[in-house]
């Protein structure tokens, strides 16, 4: 099946029909255009998912937030997919000016960052709670479709957590390097209940990603780290879906938690994909906000980029404790491509944000919170204009870390199971 991209000035009429099993496009070609098929495609599938059910001959693509792309993703044959399905996230309109007319828990959020128009992407809602979800959809496909028996990773618990469970439904065995005694216990137990080989080290998260590189390497193992070419094809998809709820309209910036620097990477490339598919008329600017204590990308954005630095990590958000992160060349394409931004928040601001956005009733993990903390930042600083659109990612669900910045208590203990006790502490 041939797909040719529009010319300028003479646009193709598509026939979804034939696209939806044919190979994409080249997508890192092409000429912007006044508009592209791809749209029309996306939002059928969009507007018409078929009744999800999983069986071996009949695997709904279009029901995730993930192959619904697969164009420009990866075409695999359905019966190597494994999906849940993962994305169809939530994207909450959070800014003063979206909250106008009610929701003024979420206003909370707006007024805190100081936006008009800002919107919150909740990748916590993913299947194993964490954006993870939809690269690794992708790199376990890939490794069904390369008959690996095994597949690995290091992690600080999120992609280990969507490794246990991806690997599972494969039947594949999962393998997971953990820096011991810093990754949460329900992310912990995650690997655990999916049943991964969990291998804890006595060192950080980057001694456990240099060790499962040389694993792998030497044991023929499938690496699922975002180094993986795939994981990152499946991450693209955050961009595309926000592009989608956005009625592709493009926003002014997208603004994101950084620590291996895979997410950076994936979107950023979704958008240059998206921009010279016509999808969208303008480039977002990115800005990729790092914890202070874990923040090697945003001592090399300092210096212009100049040389690459790495630190001793230490940061309350253990999701993004990671001073030498494996994604850095192609991140700082993305940041260079988009007129992006790297910024840092102390540990201080990511709780106050989190805090924000748990009381708005939304909920995150602390890395997530991170975002919030940036925008605020950098909306202080005049570099985010106040009536700029603004979409921020929310990486992780809230659940995933139940310790950090949650009162461990409740107020008052309990109470005697009578009424008058009852009322007595209510009014
Ligand atoms: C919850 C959460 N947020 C943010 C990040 C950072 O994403 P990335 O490593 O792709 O930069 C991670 C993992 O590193 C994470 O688990
Ligand atoms: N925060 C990550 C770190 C490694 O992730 P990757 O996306 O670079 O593979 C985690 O959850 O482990």
């Amino acid at each position: 099946m041939d797909f040719h991209l529009p010319q300028q000035g003479n646009p193709v009429k598509p026939n979804p029909a034939a696209l939806r099993y044919g190979l994409g496009p080249e997508v890192d070609g092409g000429t912007p255009t006044a508009g592209s098929p791809w749209r029309q495609v996306f939002d059928e599938r969009a507007a018409n998912p078929p009744i999800w059910s999983i069986s071996s001959d009949k695997m709904l693509l279009d029901n995730s937030g993930v192959w619904r792309y697969r164009e420009l993703i990866l075409p695999a044959p359905e019966r190597f997919v494994v999906t849940r399905p993962e994305g169809n996230t939530g994207l909450y309109p959070v800014g003063i000016e979206n909250t106008a007319s009610g929701r003024a828990g979420h206003r909370q959020i707006g007024a805190y960052a100081g936006l008009e128009r800002f919107f919150l992407k909740h990748e916590g809602e993913n299947p194993t709670g964490s954006f993870k979800d939809r690269g690794m959809t992708v790199g376990v496909t890939m490794a069904n479709m390369l008959g690996a028996k095994a597949v690995a990773c290091a992690s600080t618990g999120n992609t280990s957590a969507s490794l246990a469970s991806y690997a599972a439904q494969a039947g594949l065995e999962g393998i997971v390097f953990l820096p011991a005694g810093n990754v949460s216990a329900g992310k912990l137990a995650q690997s655990l209940a999916y049943g991964a080989r969990t291998v804890q080290i006595d060192g950080d998260f980057d001694d456990a990603m240099r060790l499962v590189e040389q694993v792998c390497n030497e044991l023929g193992i499938y690496l699922l780290n975002s180094l993986n070419p795939f994981r990152v094809e499946g991450q693209k998809a955050i961009g595309f879906e926000i592009l989608q709820q956005l009625d592709w309209q493009a926003p002014d910036w997208l603004v994101l938690p950084a620590g291996n620097l895979g997410n950076t990477s994936a979107i950023g490339k979704a958008f240059r994909q998206a921009y010279n598919l016509s999808l969208i008329s303008h480039m977002p600017r990115i800005a990729s906000i790092q914890a202070a204590g874990a923040n090697p990308f945003y001592k090399s954005f300092k210096q212009g980029f100049a040389q690459r630095e790495s630190v001793q990590a230490d940061t309350v958000a253990t999701a993004i404790r990671i001073g030498n992160p494996v994604s850095y060349t192609r991140a700082r394409r993305v940041i260079e491509e988009s007129d992006g931004i790297v910024e840092q928040v102390t540990d201080e601001e990511i709780l106050a944000a989190k805090a924000v956005i748990d009381r708005a009733g939304i909920g995150c993990e602390p890395a997530s919170a991170t975002t919030l903390a940036g925008v605020r930042k950098l909306v202080a600083q005049g570099i985010i204009k106040r009536d700029e659109q603004v979409v921020g990612i929310l990486t992780g669900n809230l659940l995933k870390d139940s310790k950090t910045g949650i009162p461990q208590t409740v107020a008052g203990g309990s109470v005697k199971a009578t009424i008058e006790a009852v009322r007595s502490v209510l009014l």
